[in-house]
């Protein structure tokens, strides 16, 4: 029996999409599946002027295959001495559609980020004025908290006191990983919500060191415990508005990764719907898929539901062990597996 799933054209609300050779390669893996994205400002050097944000999104264009719809939605990137003005001017001018909060050295390409909340109050005030999205990547950075523990402690550090102070401000807790981010969001205001990634859905902190250390699973922040992953698909699936799909796609060339100091992100784009349906249907919940990927994050942005529809046919697809880009190689997530799903 063949079981199809028809859902409206789902948005990612969290993706990297790198710049140049690389951007030209995985480009279209995302606008294959996804209507929109929320595009990650993390360049070198970072988007952080309404010029940039513009001439990334026609470079991003110019990437993207002419027979695919796709539309990406851009990102500021936060800085110690971000004028508020560039919140205001990118907003009117139609050029962000949000705003990340880095904290300084916290992932990848973050040496920009904000050294001290403190110091962009005046342009959260901005944010918050004209409506635009806070996106943070919730990882205090600290030598001497645990890595493992450095989500929990920025919710108690810098979240508290973040919605507290910014009332009206909505923020998203972007790739939450912890029991704790999941309660945080379920409890606070409507103004607050989270993305969730395909592959912190799937595995726990085991897989990273499963008979010997395997970089391909490393991804910031780092996976936790079980506890953990079961909370985060209690949350996705539950059915609340507040948690929806930001699969947070980070390529980095293989040898990148395959490194004495291997660099943090999964490249999970090429599958990312598949790999979503497969959760969903083993918690008995396909019927949430939808709410989760296409309708709860426009929702929670203000933006139109996609008109468009995607299939997804129960139907066993082989991932590749490696894809071969332009310059360098790359490992999918769930590279070597049979999944269940196919996206028609
Ligand atoms: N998630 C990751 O592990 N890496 C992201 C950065 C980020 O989202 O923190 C990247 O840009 O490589
Ligand atoms: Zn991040
Ligand atoms: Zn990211």
């Amino acid at each position: 029996m063949t079981q199809t799933l028809t859902l409206r054209r789902p948005d990612d609300w969290h993706v990297h999409l790198r710049d140049g050779a690389m951007l030209a390669d995985v480009v279209n893996h995302t606008a294959r599946q996804f209507a929109r994205a929320i595009v990650m400002p993390n360049l070198k050097p970072p988007v952080t002027t309404v010029e940039m944000g513009r001439a990334y999104r026609e470079r991003i264009l110019a990437a993207v295959d002419p027979s695919l719809d796709f539309t990406p939605l851009m990102v500021a990137y936060l800085t110690d001495t971000m004028d508020p003005e560039v919140m205001r001017r990118g907003k009117n001018e139609g050029v962000f559609t949000a705003a990340k909060l880095y904290p300084a050295n916290a992932t990848t390409n973050s040496s920009h980020g904000v050294t001290d909340i403190k110091n962009i109050h005046e342009v959260l005030d901005a944010m918050e004025d004209v409506g635009m999205p806070l996106l943070v990547h919730g990882e205090v950075t600290h030598k001497d908290v645990d890595i493992f523990d450095r989500e929990a402690v920025f919710i108690d550090e810098v979240m508290v006191g973040l919605v507290k102070e910014h009332p009206n401000l909505k923020v998203v807790f972007e790739h939450i990983t912890t029991q704790e981010a999941a309660d945080f969001v379920t409890e606070a205001g409507e103004n607050v919500a989270a993305t969730i990634t395909p592959h912190h859905l799937r595995y726990n902190r085991n897989a990273i060191f499963e008979g010997g250390i395997r970089p391909h699973y490393y991804c910031l922040p780092i996976a936790k415990r079980e506890k953990h992953r079961l909370a985060l698909r209690k949350a996705a699936t539950s059915g609340s508005s507040k948690f929806f799909l930001g699969t947070d796609t980070a390529p980095h060339a293989v040898g990148a990764k395959e490194s004495a100091c291997g660099c943090a992100g999964v490249f999970n784009a090429p599958f990312a719907m598949e790999s979503y349906a497969l959760t969903f249907e083993e918690e008995n919940a396909l019927d949430q898929l939808e709410k989760f990927a296409s309708i709860n994050g426009p929702r929670f942005y203000g933006l139109p539901l996609n008109e468009g529809k995607m299939t997804l046919t129960k139907r066993d697809q082989l991932v590749p062990e490696r894809i071969t880009l332009s310059e360098t190689d790359i490992i999918p997530f769930h590279a070597g597996e049979t999944l269940g799903w196919s996206v028609s």
